[in-house]
């Protein structure tokens, strides 16, 4: 692709295609990133089996329009990503950006916009069938988080409080209407929950901006990484990670949770994996875009099991 200087296809984690055709594909899939819908579905899981396990409540027609709607509003947030990311320039590196692939700006808007529309029309039929609206004011507050994040004039990921928006909008918010969309009712119990899928989230959006220090420098970005520098939020990566185990181990101590839900903790391998690749390699960001994928990989671990605790007897 002309005027592409680097690639951000990570060749250690995607062996060189032996063909254009599966250089192609792996360039689509990039772009697509099916694995980073599980932060999508993350949420729907762990407020749903909570209220389970709390509630005995338990309505898999809503739980899976939910988990449709969420994945619908996630790939808007993403393709609405690539097209004001080519706005302000950010992205000129990013061969994976649709608009930079496709050449067709306007067309991701509106195909963004569709995958809103039909996200939110299935908010809307939860609503209708709890004869309730709260699930689509809490929805509607994740996708006002979302753009705010990236879209003009806000750009508010811009200015470095993106993992703090990306915090509220896939903790509290998206957990407490799952929540809600099962048992119409608030707990205390899922909001301390909700901070751990929250932070686990917000890890993954600290991970990628390790390997995009100099674009983002390039436009002024100032993301968490760029404002503290590679080295020290390198050091910061093990704490935050300690922080989302010791919320769930206190969670499961003072009975909050279920004992089974400490189930969480076998996901700790991948988070040392994640660690010891960001304190390896910040000096060499090239290296940094895997740790993107390993951050979703214990993102989905630790949800799976944290939400299977839930369901498990006794
Ligand atoms: C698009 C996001 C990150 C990409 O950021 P960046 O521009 O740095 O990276 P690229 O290199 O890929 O360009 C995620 C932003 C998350 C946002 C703060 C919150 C979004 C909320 C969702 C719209 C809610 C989803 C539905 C909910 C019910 C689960
Ligand atoms: O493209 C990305 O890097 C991300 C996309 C995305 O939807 C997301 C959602 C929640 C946390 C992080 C991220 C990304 O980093």
């Amino acid at each position: 692709m002309p005027g592409l200087e680097h690639s951000e296809i990570d060749q250690s984690e995607h062996p060189q295609p032996v063909t254009a055709e599966a250089a192609d594909r792996q360039l689509w899939w990039a772009a697509i990133k099916p694995p980073m819908y599980s932060v999508a579905i993350m949420p729907i899981w762990i407020g749903s089996t909570l209220a389970f396990w709390q509630r005995n409540a338990a309505n898999p027609l809503i739980f899976f329009l939910f988990l449709g709607s969420a994945v619908l509003i996630l790939a808007w947030e993403n393709l609405s990503n690539d097209v004001f990311d080519a706005d302000t320039g950010v992205d000129v590196h990013k061969r994976n950006s649709l608009v930079n692939m496709t050449g067709q700006k306007s067309l991701i808007f509106w195909i963004a916009n569709g995958l809103l529309a039909a996200g939110l029309v299935g908010i809307a039929a939860i609503a209708a069938l709890q004869q309730d609206l709260m699930v689509v004011w809490l929805v509607l507050g994740c996708c006002a988080i979302g753009y705010i994040y990236q879209g003009p004039p806000f750009r508010l990921s811009y200015k470095g409080v993106g993992e703090l928006l990306c915090l509220i909008a896939f903790g509290p918010l998206a957990c407490s209407a799952a929540y809600y969309s099962q048992t119409q009712s608030w707990s205390w119990n899922n909001l301390f929950a909700s901070l751990i899928v929250g932070l686990a989230t917000s890890l993954i959006l600290f991970s990628s901006h390790f390997n995009q220090i100099k674009d983002d420098l390039a436009v002024g970005k100032l993301s968490p990484v760029v404002r503290l520098g590679g080295q020290r939020a390198a050091k910061l990566l093990p704490w935050l990670c300690g922080l989302v185990y010791a919320l769930l181990t206190i969670g499961v101590m003072t009975k909050l949770f279920p004992a089974w839900t400490i189930l969480g903790l076998l996901s700790c391998p991948v988070a040392q994996r994640l660690c010891e690749t960001v304190g390896r390699d910040y000096q060499q960001p090239e290296k940094l875009l895997k740790c993107r994928l390993i951050a979703v990989e214990m993102h989905f671990w630790l949800g799976l099991f944290f939400g299977l605790g839930f369901l498990l007897p006794g």
